[in-house]
């Protein structure tokens, strides 16, 4: 279960399901790197690319779990260049229920079947390019083949 969430992490943080942040109003006019942001201005902020920001991540655009290995780095709302559940008074309220379902879903898929890629198909085919919308999905679908563990079998 240990590498399982860090797998969880690494998904959230290249494939976040909401890239674009619900939108929030400025209640002051701010200066940011030199700009100046006006009163009232809508800010919608990009968590997709906040999690490939290479500024804070080593090898953004590969997934690489162990990164999330020993690192100090929470979805809590607290580091920035990491806010799959968005941040402040309006992070979202379901954050363990939603890891929970995620984790319990893909542990019992894990644990019951061996997955394979289709006849003919191999790792280079996998697209991951994600489809425009308000929640990430894929562009492509993945097509797996489920093979019951012979074990399951026994019981
Ligand atoms: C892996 C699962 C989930 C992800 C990735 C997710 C992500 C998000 C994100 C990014 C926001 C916007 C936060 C912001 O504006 O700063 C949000 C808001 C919200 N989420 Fe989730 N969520 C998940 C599961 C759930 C579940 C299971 C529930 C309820 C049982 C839930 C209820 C809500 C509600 C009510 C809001 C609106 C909060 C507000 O505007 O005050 N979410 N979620």
């Amino acid at each position: 279960m240990t590498y399982l969430n860090l797998v969880i992490k690494e998904t959230l943080r290249l494939h976040p399901s909401v890239s674009l942040l619900p939108p929030r109003e400025c209640k002051e006019q701010t200066d940011i790197d030199g700009y100046t942001i006006p009163l009232k201005t809508r800010i919608i902020v990009n968590a997709w690319a906040l999690g490939r920001d290479p500024e804070s991540w080593h090898d953004p655009e590969s997934f690489i779990p162990e990164r999330f290995k020993n690192s100090s780095i929470k979805f809590m709302g607290n580091h920035f260049e990491f806010i799959p559940f968005g941040a402040g008074r309006r992070i979202c309220p379901g954050i363990l229920f939603g890891l929970v379902n995620v984790g319990l879903s893909l542990a019992q898929l894990l644990q019951h079947f061996e997955w394979e890629l289709p006849h003919e198909t191999n790792s280079q085919d996998l697209d991951m390019t994600e489809a425009h919308g308000l929640s990430a999905a894929k562009q492509k679908d993945l097509y797996l083949v489920a093979t019951n563990y012979k074990n399951d079998a026994e019981f």
